[in-house]
């Protein structure tokens, strides 16, 4: 038995109520919805920046969701080569939609693409996530014209081969060579040993024909680090490996199944020298080499994917807490009073406590992306103009968000997940697979404690520059600022302003920024070598890295929220949201604030008292928070967390499509249990 999912789709009534009316909401999430005390549209629309581009993306997404020839059987109910396969037939299909629904602008092809992928990864991610940024961003003039046509028509199909199965963090060790060899004017890649095998690069295994492939540059005999070369990896006429080169599918993995990871073997693979992308540094035809104007331009491909990452993190978070507030809303528990029905799940203080936390963190996190990705683009902005100043911001920016946001993302999913008991275990849920998406983010584009302690490596240059008096860019100069005494809150209604919150997180953090950085010179002047002081001080700077970026969220949502324009009905739940985020975020780590004495026990007791008071403000308004985000239910791909709340229904109709319902007696009895049962002499 097939079933087609998604084949519920209808036609949106209006642009304003984008779900279609359902034949009975369920009356629980109907009450929920009466009860909120402002309109979740616009929420919306200030979430996605306008109304129009509301109606833009769900445009988007409808083309997709509609669309009869991407519709298939639950991923859930296929094996791994089906799921391969189809999410590869499925990304040809898009690519082709793209075309015919003439979606030229970059965001409409995300939205699009999002849509069409729904819970699933998407069969050309690597080529359009890593490989074509990479070329874009890596490849000079003459070679952008000539390998960007090929790429962004699909000529070609890439991947990003860096990893390899001894090195992933520590790249300068990567051990692939690209030798210049002048006579032939060309680079010959080699793998030197088993560890020098790239592994993990996505769309590898099967998939791709080329890759952009860094591999350390020789030439005239001596070594110049890393470089990206772009490499014709399989035959364009019968996708067969080319001679020299050895490649394979890495095997099932935690989740990401549909997606072919893989590995690569260079046997002294020949390139022509124009291989080498050239933009920031070159090899001449008689082997002169060319340094870049900045050492660590190679690495730029991360910082945009790092970048691209909180953005997702925002998005997954979002869906997860949508999952499980629809739920806990609609899920009733344990009578409390004899004959009385039992409570929605959601009355539980125990099950607020595990939500409203996330519930505010996706939203802090979105507009936290707004933040970064238009910082990115500045920053893109200069560099082209030569200027590579700010990039050891963005560096240090952009890992430590990825980082900070990715671990509260992946908690917070699970969280969700345990949150809706036993029903969360399903894959009908929707959690497994979006917990398998997510958690690898904190593996890749850079491990998340090494990112962080990236983080801390430049909070240490700043604390220094600070200390004499030197100038320091815009988002660390609370540096240079003097601490400021104790908390001056006295009452529960001083700890709701968003000036007083946003300055307890910069107090925290430029104390715990000093604290490392004193630690370090302490560490430095009995003796120690520079890398032994930094591993003694791990524990020092990993917590005043991500209290760095604790700040940075809890300030961009303050700012948010004074900046932008918006009802007072919103603005009033935004607001109480972000006090909920920033106090739970001061009672969660309370020592913290109470350690150097900026805060004291009565002061905590207020946030502590606060905390339990906010959870009210956002219980009303719960059901409408995560409305609010918007998500049909094609893309949410959930049966716990439907618009409609009818899960009971849903959850029996999907079971009775799982395989092994086929039949109504399976195989294995009459192999196995038959035997088994009807012998009499049956040993076990
Ligand atoms: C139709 C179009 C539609 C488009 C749709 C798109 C759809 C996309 C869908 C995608 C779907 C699926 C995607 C799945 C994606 C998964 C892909 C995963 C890919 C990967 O994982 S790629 C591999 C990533 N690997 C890493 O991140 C490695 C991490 N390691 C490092 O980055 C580094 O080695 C290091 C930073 C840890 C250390 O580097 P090292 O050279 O040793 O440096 P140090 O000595 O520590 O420091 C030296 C100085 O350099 C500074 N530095 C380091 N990095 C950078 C940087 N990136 N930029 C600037 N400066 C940097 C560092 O701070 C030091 O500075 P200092 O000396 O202190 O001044
Ligand atoms: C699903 C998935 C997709 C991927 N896709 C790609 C891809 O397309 N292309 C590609 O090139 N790669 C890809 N990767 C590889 C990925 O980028 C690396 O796995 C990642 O960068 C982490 O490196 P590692 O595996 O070497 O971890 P390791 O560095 O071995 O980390 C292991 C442990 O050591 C610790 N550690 C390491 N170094 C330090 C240090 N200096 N200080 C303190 N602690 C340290 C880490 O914190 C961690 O706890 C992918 C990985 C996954 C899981």
């Amino acid at each position: 038995m097939i079933v087609l999912f998604n084949c519920t789709c209808a036609v949106p009534t209006t642009m304003d109520s984008f779900h279609p009316v359902p034949v009975k909401v369920n009356p629980d999430l109907q009450k929920e919805r009466d009860a909120a005390l402002f309109n979740p549209v616009e929420l919306t629309y200030l979430k996605d920046g306008g109304k129009d581009k509301t109606e833009r993306r769900r445009r988007c997404e409808l083309l997709a969701i509609n669309d009869p020839d991407l519709q298939h059987k639950d991923i859930s109910f296929m094996a791994r080569n089906e799921r391969y396969s189809n999410a590869v037939r499925k990304a040809v299909i898009i690519a082709r939609k793209i075309k015919e629904h003439r979606l030229t602008n970059m965001e409409e092809k995300q939205l699009y693409i999002s849509a069409a992928t729904q819970y699933d990864t998407y069969g050309f991610g690597l080529h359009y996530g890593m490989f074509l940024p990479a070329l874009s961003a890596q490849c000079d003039e003459e070679q952008r014209n000539y390998w960007l046509p090929l790429a962004e028509n699909l000529k070609i199909l890439g991947t990003y081969a860096q990893t390899e199965l001894g090195h992933g963090t520590f790249i300068r060790g990567l051990e692939t060579t690209a030798i210049y060899d002048p006579k032939t004017e060309e680079f010959v890649l080699h793998t030197p040993t088993l560890s020098a095998l790239k592994w993990w690069p996505g769309n590898m295994g099967k998939t791709a024909t080329h890759a952009v492939v860094l591999a350390q540059l020789y030439t005239n005999g001596k070594s110049y680090g890393l470089h990206p070369f772009i490499v014709q990896l399989r035959s364009l006429e019968n996708h067969q490996p080319l001679p020299g080169i050895t490649l394979g599918d890495i095997g099932p993995k935690l989740g990401f199944h549909s997606f072919d990871n893989g590995f690569l073997g260079f046997d002294h693979v020949r390139i022509p020298r124009r291989n080498m992308l050239m933009k920031y540094s070159q090899v001449s035809p008689d082997g002169f080499y060319i340094k870049p104007i900045h050492a660590k331009l190679t690495y730029s491909t991360m910082v945009e994917a790092r970048v691209t990452l909180v953005s997702d993190i925002a998005y997954s978070l979002s869906q997860a807490v949508t999952i499980a507030v629809r739920y806990s809303a609609v899920r009733r528990q344990t009578e409390q009073i004899k004959g009385v029905k039992e409570p929605q799940i959601l009355d539980y203080r125990t099950q607020q406590l595990k939500l409203f936390p996330y519930l505010a963190a996706a939203y802090a996190f979105t507009f936290t992306s707004f933040v970064i990705t238009g910082r990115y683009i500045e920053v893109q902005n200069e560099m082209n103009d030569g200027n590579m100043e700010s990039l050891s911001e963005l560096h240090a920016l952009s890992a430590g968000l990825k980082a900070f946001t990715s671990y509260v993302g992946n908690e917070g999913i699970e969280v969700c997940r345990l949150s809706c008991g036993g029903h969360g275990y399903s894959q009908a849920s929707g959690f497994p697979e979006l917990y398998t998406l997510t958690a690898p983010i904190s593996t890749f584009e850079g491990e998340n404690t090494v990112m962080l302690l990236q983080t801390a490596r430049y909070l240490m240059k700043c604390a220094t520059t600070a200390k004499r008096g030197l100038e320091l860019p815009r988002f660390v100069l609370y540096l240079s600022q003097r601490q400021k005494g104790q908390c001056p809150a006295r009452n529960e209604s001083d700890l709701l302003d968003h000036g007083l919150l946003s300055d307890a997180f910069e107090h925290r953090a430029r104390r715990l920024v000093i604290e490392a950085a004193q630690k370090m010179q302490s560490n430095i002047g009995k003796g120690n070598p520079q890398h032994v002081a930094w591993n003694n001080c791990h524990m020092y700077l990993l917590k005043a890295a991500s209290a760095h970026c604790h700040f940075y969220v809890v300030q961009t949502f303050v700012k948010y929220i004074n900046d932008t324009e918006m009802s007072d009905a919103v603005r009033d739940i935004l607001t109480s949201l972000c006090q909920f985020y920033a106090l739970h975020g001061i009672w969660q780590n309370a020592g913290d604030f109470l350690q150097d004495g900026y805060m004291n026990g009565n002061q905590l007791d207020m946030v502590q008292s606060l905390v339990g008071k906010l959870l009210d403000k956002i219980r009303i308004n719960a059901v409408a928070l995560v409305d609010a985000f918007d998500f049909r239910d094609e893309i949410l791909c959930s049966k716990l967390g439907k618009y409609d709340g009818n899960v009971y229904e849903a959850m029996y109709e999907w079971a009775k499509n799982s395989p092994l319902n086929k039949t109504e007696v399976h195989d294995s009895y009459n192999k196995y249990l038959r035997p088994l049962m009807q012998s009499s002499k049956a040993k076990l």
